[in-house]
């Protein structure tokens, strides 16, 4: 990959190592990755158990420090803020989504969508908020509290939450993991529209090839390094991949 096209990409790792703990013990889950995520493209993270997805992902979101190499987001690199500065970039211009859906108990589904807004602080887009309630199907739900949701449902106000502030990445980490196929399907769905209606960009961690199929492209890696990726991905070639870098290891 070109350093222009590093330099442009939402999303980008350079030279990224991360070792986890010292000594003979110590493991090296990434091994100088270097790899940029499009600007408004939907991009899946694949590889076997323990390749480094969830490592990569977090260095990319600020939730975890590299050892050494660049996170860019958007040309800031995040290995260099000091921890104020990273916590507000997380808050103003990255969106999550997690398996466990992470909702607040004790709020209503409107109330955890418009939380991150309350917390970041700019003016509420209400035409946005109306939007993305309508187009996920939960705008009769905005009064309910998670427990009195479905699994779907809960993951849809998820979603809703992780796109409101606008960011600039929304990191969804095996964001189906948790919900039937058909919830799983709507979640996925819902993602690629993102990328189309609103120019998300959006990277998701995922085991699922049927899940990394909704991609745009899937990254491989294995053993902490970047091992191929695909372009409009179907499923037989996302599994095909797969035992490929699951082979090489
Ligand atoms: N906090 C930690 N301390 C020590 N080693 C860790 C830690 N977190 C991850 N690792 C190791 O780093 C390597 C990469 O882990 P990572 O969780 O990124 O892989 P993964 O591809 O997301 O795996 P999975 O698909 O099983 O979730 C693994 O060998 C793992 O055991």
């Amino acid at each position: 990959m070109t350093n222009s096209a590093l330099a442009t990409a939402a999303v980008a790792a350079v030279d990224l190592v991360k070792v986890y703990g010292s000594g003979p013990g110590a493991v090296r889950a990434l091994d100088g990755v270097t790899v940029g995520f499009d600007r408004a493209a939907f991009t899946a993270i694949m590889g076997p158990s323990g390749s480094g997805k969830s490592t990569l992902m977090h260095c990319l979101a600020g939730l975890d420090t590299a050892t050494s190499g660049a996170a860019l987001l958007g040309g800031t690199d995040l290995t260099r803020l000091p921890d104020k500065a990273l916590t507000r970039t997380r808050l103003d211009r990255i969106g999550f989504v997690f398996q466990s859906f992470n909702l607040l108990p004790q709020l209503t589904a409107g109330e955890n969508i418009l939380l991150p807004l309350s917390l970041a602080g700019p003016a509420h887009d209400r035409a946005l908020y109306t939007r993305l309630t309508e187009v996920l199907g939960i705008a009769d739900r905005l009064r309910h509290r998670p427990a009195e949701l479905s699994g779907g449902q809960q993951q849809r106000v998820a979603l809703a939450r992780a796109l409101l502030t606008r960011p600039e990445v929304v990191f969804a980490d095996e964001p189906t993991g948790n919900l039937d196929s058909r919830a799983g399907a709507e979640v996925l769905g819902f993602l690629r529209h993102s990328v189309r209606e609103f120019g998300q960009t959006v990277v998701m961690v995922t085991h699922d090839p049927l899940a990394a199929a909704h991609a745009d492209r899937v990254v491989l890696l294995a053993d902490g390094r970047l091992a191929g990726e695909l372009r409009d991905p179907d499923l037989p070639t996302v599994i095909e991949a797969l035992r490929t870098a699951g082979a090489g290891r």
